[in-house]
């Protein structure tokens, strides 16, 4: 292998500059070419592809965001535009692809390796929803960031003896919400694992209000399940406490990485070029205990994942 491409897709996850760095700087240290893609697949099939330099990984490591770019292009689905992507890479002799992203993102992988381009996954979104790996890059860096923001609507809360219902990111999966609940002290958590009851969330509270005599109350609640506003209206009708709802959205999603979300993006960006200048196709990089392991993409994605149901049981024992 000579010639490499790199690009990141999807939602965009703070780490990902640290794994395009490692990775241009593995590829370069290891006498490969590599060559940015710009906005993800859609750059890909527009054919927006450039030479990388060992300058352009300086400067990046503490930057949230990616500068190659990322998009949503949902018409990568399709076979034709597929084979359109798979030219562009054809005609400039680029044989080897590092993919970064989310499920997503890996979908459209597999895609391109079934077409024999050698694709390899880096696991980056801050949903932390990608099968087979313990943790995606870019989810520390959100949850520190709910952190930081929650800490500050707790301090309001206690002293306006509020309930405070915080929506959370994390589209299909509830990860972010619960490592958020926990960490941040919540009382309640509603997620799609759990369902939303209206009835026993207003019971809990008369419990935290009634027993445990608490000047404040804190719901994580994921996104895209329930009305938060409407949720607020009704504790301030039905509780002692009076209800707010604040959604974080897209501030989960920017600011420098936090030193796990580097230190992940380096060790992944690294093992990516190394399993491609092995000629390894159809791998995804993982890490599991602490260890960066280079998978079977298939495999890693069909894996069964208890890791959620041991933090809920942490969640239940902490409320
Ligand atoms: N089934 C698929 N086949 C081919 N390409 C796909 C497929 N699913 C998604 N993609 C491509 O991957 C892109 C990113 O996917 P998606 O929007 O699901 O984000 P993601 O990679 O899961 O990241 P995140 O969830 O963090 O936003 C899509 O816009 C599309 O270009
Ligand atoms: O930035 P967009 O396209 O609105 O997407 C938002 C979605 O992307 C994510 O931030 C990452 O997948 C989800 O948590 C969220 O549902
Ligand atoms: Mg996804």
């Amino acid at each position: 292998m000579r010639r490499i491409g790199i690009l990141t897709s999807g939602g965009d996850a703070p780490g990902m500059n640290a794994a395009i760095r490692a990775a241009i700087r593995t590829a370069l240290k290891n006498d490969l070419e590599i060559y940015g893609i710009e906005d993800g697949y859609l750059g890909l099939v527009q054919g927006k592809i450039f030479p990388l330099r060992y300058k352009d990984a300086s400067e990046i490591l503490t930057k949230g965001g990616t500068f190659l770019g990322s998009s949503r292009y949902p018409e990568f689905k399709e076979d034709a535009i597929q084979e359109k992507a798979v030219e562009q890479l054809r005609k400039r002799g680029i044989e080897g692809l590092v993919v970064i992203g989310g499920d997503g993102s890996y979908r459209g992988a597999q895609a391109l390796m079934k077409k024999g381009v050698l694709c390899v996954g880096i696991p980056a979104t801050i949903d932390n929803d990608v099968k087979g790996t313990d943790k995606t890059i870019g989810f520390s860096t959100a949850l520190n960031t709910i952190c930081e923001s929650v800490n500050k609507l707790r301090d309001t809360s206690s002293s306006h003896h509020r309930c405070f219902i915080v929506e959370v990111m994390g589209n299909k999966c509830g990860k972010l919400a619960l490592w958020s609940a926990i960490t941040c002290g919540a009382e309640i958590l509603i997620n799609r694992e759990i369902g939303f009851n209206e009835h026993q969330v207003m019971a809990e509270l008369a419990v935290h209000d009634q027993f445990r005599k608490k000047r404040h109350a804190l719901i994580i609640a994921s996104e895209k399940l329930l009305d938060i506003e409407a949720l607020a209206k009704k504790i301030s009708l039905e509780t002692s406490f009076s209800g707010r709802a604040i959604s974080l959205g897209h501030i989960q999603r920017g600011g420098s990485p936090t030193p796990e979300d580097r230190l992940l993006g380096s060790m992944m960006g690294r093992e990516a070029v190394e399993v491609l200048m092995k000629n390894e196709n159809n791998k995804c990089i993982c890490v599991k205990n602490d260890q960066i392991l280079a998978r079977d993409i298939d495999e890693a994605l069909n894996e069964k994942d208890d890791s959620y149901a041991q933090m809920y049981a942490l969640f239940r024992d902490m409320v």
